[in-house]
């Protein structure tokens, strides 16, 4: 189903008049380009069969008046501007190019009554937009026309010339003069009111809305004569027995088969046309006379009508080829009934901004009393689609009869529109016949409901929102129906079925028709005078016409018929239709009443039918869910962005716990390392190995394996060992943790047998190793305060490592930590470190080394000075070994013979001896490895530095917190 959207203001639609739009009318449906109920059935020869579009049997050129040639369009505005600013008539092709849906008549500028005149002043603004001639809206009605009615008294028939004559025989009838024809016959007072015009008193006194008015009148029954083809081109007075005075609106037919037949009124004075009579007419068209003119004179205001809130019906009657599809539809250069009537209700819409409107569309056909869906998706598929559900008719009370299920499309445009019933139209079953090559074999029904109400003002748009209801809707239908033709049993056997469907229908339309009265039963029931049922349910088509035929709306019956020459004229059929004609005419009283407005959307069937209101409370509470939701969704977003915000700050306080755990982490890990550093340090050589000196450990290393650091320990001190004096001290090679003696005799980690360390150098150097001690003891200081330096640095850096991971190189696939320079520089750092740490043992052991010599040397200075050179030798060795070996001296020296222990002096002078070479050796030794170390880790700190700073540059902000070997940390180290 269409959408449904609020129809288009008028303000939006409207264009300016003088840029009309270049575009052609949309395809107006081809006439019966149906489907065929049986392709093969051998189509009777016709002059039209090899045309798939319809071709108007019109007659030749040079037997049309100048209005009659041209084509309905310009017809169209020929009648329509005949008084003034007629446009000559243009070929049709051009013609047709300037009909475009798109031009349609703009809405007046005020906000007064819409007036027909301003509806086709539109119409000609756009037609001469391309003859380049306007009528003024004013002059058609100073001029021409209407004057000529009233001042003509001479009625004037078809075989007249001239437009004159035309002009006065349509213009009588024409809608643009019939309100002065009706009222002024109202005045006269000699003339019946009761002439269907479709005026009410809403024209008599201005508009007034207060109170629906009643219609009431006969129905409009119109009379058009098709041309004849056979007549040769000519448009004769007097077809054999039949004649036509369209301006008397009076047809006679003299002949054998019933005697003279009146429509019109053959006695009425000429001077008025319209006086009361059962035999009056309305219209009869002549054949040249073309589409618009027919619209305008049988349709225009009952469509008009139903837009202010009447129902309407139109259908065409009479029999088959006699130009009833061809009045409905039109062709695509003369539009009928159908398309002109859509094109006057948007231009009526337009018209009316002080109303909204909201159209629906549905098109059934009723073909072998079955209701068939022209828009349902199996429609299209033809006969052969899926079988669609029967629909059914059914009755309410304030609908009428109507059918269900029926598809019914909303419409916004007239194109649309016209592609909706194009489309039915497509679907419609039509075959050939002996009268028509492609005969309708359906009646059809095209069903136009318009809802409308009064537009809330732009001001109080708020009130809109806020939900202040406008008025009511009213709702209308216009029935615009083509009925099957009325014919002879046919050979086919199938249209054998189809003709008797359709002349049952028919017939029965006649019988109630002829029988129409304004009784009613008990029930409320329609009867005919004698108080009998009508048989409205003895046909689906009677059924759906009853509200029609019952009154309750405007009627306009446009019987259609055809004179002939030829040998098998069908005079019957076409005086059944005249008398169906005279009957309608007579019998059936319309008292159409405006539809009241309804109110709300949800309860009544009826109610819920209103679209316009069920569309305003679904638009209502759709608005108020939005907001309900708009609101919900803004609760939502501020709730989400608090919890967003809660998030955040949660993940960086969980970040932030994080970066300290790590750095905790890191904090931990760097002591515990450095701890196993020390410890492993200490362990390899004093705990594992349960010695308590360095340098037998290291001498024992180099031969042992134990961890890469003792070895690079020993291999250092087997570096500092290569090219000195290969005298070794006694005392340290005593000094073994393999020896439980030895081990025993040191427990203060001291050196043994020291009594001898006064001689050799050391024993001369004491001043110089005491400020080595001191310069060692600095250098430690100064290496502990690097390592804590260090330290800090290191945990500086990845404190800040792990910030900026957080902060802004979450994305870079490596951390900062794994980062390869970062990484290679912790590790030469703990490397250094390690090295540094390794020194620092060094020195430990060597400050012990040289405090327990510059021990030794004292002791054996002092010893010295107070005994004999043996004696003093002896004692120290004695002192020294009390002193070394905590207080066994004085047993050994109390044990000893002196013999022996000269013997021994002498020994142990000379081992003693060798052991102040060896200290002295280690020492320089030492001294050296020391002198090397501390070159070779400047030189690693430059070269590390050199790298800190070329790999700084490759991460940015690392610079600040990579640890670098600070030279004034170290003193010591600068040389
Ligand atoms: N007034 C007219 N001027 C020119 N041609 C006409 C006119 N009326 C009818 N025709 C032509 O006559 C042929 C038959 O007309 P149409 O099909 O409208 O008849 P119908 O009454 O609808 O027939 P059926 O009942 O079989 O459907 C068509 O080719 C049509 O173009």
């Amino acid at each position: 189903m269409t959408s449904m959207t609020t129809l288009p203001q008028p303000s939006q639609l409207s264009r300016p008049v003088s840029n009309p739009p270049a575009g052609s009318l949309p395809p107006i449906p081809n006439p019966k380009p149906r489907k065929s109920t049986s392709s093969d059935t051998p189509r009777a020869a016709s002059p039209y069969q090899a045309s798939k579009l319809r071709t108007p049997s019109s007659p030749k050129p040079s037997l049309k008046s100048p209005l009659s040639t041209s084509n309905s369009t310009s017809n169209l505005n020929a009648a329509r501007s005949a008084s003034g600013g007629r446009t000559p008539s243009s070929p049709d092709k051009s013609l047709r190019r300037t009909i475009s849906i798109a031009s349609f008549p703009q809405p007046p500028k005020t906000s007064s009554r819409p007036s027909t005149a301003s509806s086709i002043s539109g119409i000609q603004g756009i037609q001469g937009a391309t003859s380049s001639v306007r009528p003024q809206r004013n002059s058609r009605l100073s001029t021409g026309t209407t004057s000529s009615y009233r001042s003509s008294k001479t009625p004037s028939l078809l075989n007249g010339s001239g437009e004159g004559k035309f002009i006065s025989s349509g213009d009588a009838r024409d809608p643009e003069a019939s309100p002065t024809h009706s009222r002024s016959s109202s005045a006269q007072g000699s003339c019946s009111t009761s002439a269907t015009t479709f005026e009410d008193a809403d024209d008599a006194i201005g508009k007034s809305n207060s109170k629906p008015k009643e219609i009431k009148g006969n129905v409009l029954v119109s009379v058009r004569v098709r041309p004849d083809n056979n007549s040769g081109g000519e448009t004769p007075r007097n077809h054999g027995e039949w004649s036509i005075d369209s301006r008397q609106s009076l047809i006679s037919y003299r002949g054998k088969e019933g005697g003279d037949y009146f429509y019109g009124d053959k006695d009425a004075p000429l001077t008025c046309p319209t006086v009361a009579t059962n035999r009056r007419a309305d219209n009869v068209f002549n054949p040249q006379e073309n589409n618009a003119k027919v619209y305008d004179s049988a349709a225009k205001r009952l469509v008009r009508r139903v837009m202010e809130g009447y129902h309407g019906t139109v259908f065409a009657y009479g029999m088959t080829g006699t130009g009833k599809t061809f009045s409905m539809q039109g062709t695509a250069t003369s539009p009928g009934v159908i398309p002109l009537a859509i094109t006057d209700i948007f231009s009526f819409i337009r018209e009316t901004p002080h109303r909204e409107f909201l159209l629906r569309v549905s098109y059934l056909e009723i073909y072998n009393e079955k209701i068939n869906d022209l828009l349902s998706a199996s429609a299209a598929n033809g006969p052969a689609g899926a079988p669609q559900e029967e629909i059914k008719l059914r009755e309410d009370s304030k609908r009428g009869v109507y059918a269900t299920p029926l598809k019914e499309e909303i419409v916004q445009s007239p194109t649309q529109l016209l592609r909706v019933i194009a489309r039915g139209d497509h679907a419609r079953r039509t075959s050939s016949t002996q009268f028509n090559a492609r005969s309708s074999r359906s009646h059809a029904v095209v069903q136009i409901v318009v809802e409308s109400r009064e537009r809330v003002p732009t001001s109080s748009a708020q009130d809109k929102r806020a939900g202040i209801a406008p008025g009511g809707v009213r709702v209308s239908t216009l029935s615009l129906i083509d009925l099957a033709g009325s014919e002879r049993a046919a050979d086919d056997k199938e249209r054998r079925t189809e003709g008797a469907h359709i002349n049952k229908s028919l017939l029965t339309l006649g019988t109630i028709i002829s029988r129409l009265s304004e009784n009613k039963d008990k029930q409320g029931n329609p009867t005919d005078r004698d108080g009998r049922h009508l048989p409205y349910r003895d046909s689906k088509l009677t059924r759906l016409l009853q509200p029609a035929l019952s009154g309750g709306s405007l009627v306009s019956i446009l019987c259609t018929i055809q004179f002939t020459s030829a040998v098998n004229s069908h005079t019957g059929e076409t005086l059944n239709t005249m008398k169906f004609a005279a009957r309608a005419k007579n019998n059936i009283v319309s008292h159409a009443k405006k539809a009241e407005e309804a109110y709300g959307g949800g309860g009544s069937d009826s109610g819920s039918r209103v679209l316009l209101e069920r569309y305003r409370m679904e638009i209502q509470a759709l608005r108020s869910q939005l907001d309900t939701q708009a609101k919900s969704q803004a609760e939502k977003e501020l709730k989400w962005d608090e919890q967003q915000y809660e998030k955040e700050a949660q993940a960086r306080h969980e970040e932030q716990v994080l970066e300290m755990q790590l750095a905790r982490t890191a904090l931990k890990e760097r002591i515990e390392h450095l701890n196993r550093l020390i410890l492993s340090s200490k362990s390899t050589g004093v705990n594992n190995h349960n010695s308590l000196s360095a340098f037998g450990r290291l001498s024992r290393m180099s031969a042992t394996d134990s961890g890469v650091r003792s070895l690079r320990s020993s291999a250092s001190q087997s570096t500092l060992g290569a090219g000195h004096s290969s005298i070794r001290p006694i005392s340290f090679m005593s000094v073994n943790s393999n020896d439980p003696s030895s081990g025993m005799l040191y427990p203060g980690g001291s050196f043994g047998n020291e009594d001898e360390y006064d001689l050799g150098e050391f024993g001369d150097g004491k001043a110089s190793l005491q400020r080595q001690v001191t310069a060692l003891q600095a250098d430690i200081g100064d290496k502990n305060r690097y390592i804590s330096t260090l330290e800090r640095r290191l945990l500086q850096a990845r404190r800040s490592s792990h910030s900026r991971m957080s902060v802004g190189i979450k994305t870079a696939s490596t951390t900062i930590a794994e980062h390869p320079d970062v990484s290679a520089l912790v590790r030469e750092k703990d490397m250094e470190i390690n090295e540094l740490r390794l020194q620092l043992d060094d020195k430990d052991r060597m400050l012990a080394a040289l405090r327990s010599a510059a021990r030794h040397r004292d002791l054996a200075a002092v010893t010295n000075d107070s005994q004999s050179p043996e004696l003093k030798s002896k004692s120290g060795s004695t002192a020294g070994d009390a002193d070394s070996f905590a207080g066994t001296n004085g047993f050994i020296a109390q044990s000893e013979s002196p013999i022996k222990r000269l013997l021994s002096d002498r020994s142990e002078k000379e081992e003693a001896g060798k052991n102040m070479d060896e200290v002295s050796r280690m020492l320089e030794e030492m001294i050296q490895s020391r002198a090397e170390n501390v070159h070779n880790t400047k030189h690693r700190s430059i070269a590390s530095e050199s790298r800190r700073v070329s790999s700084s540059a490759e991460v940015p902000g690392l610079n600040p917190t990579a640890p670098s070997w600070d030279p004034s940390l170290s003193p010591s180290f600068r040389g």
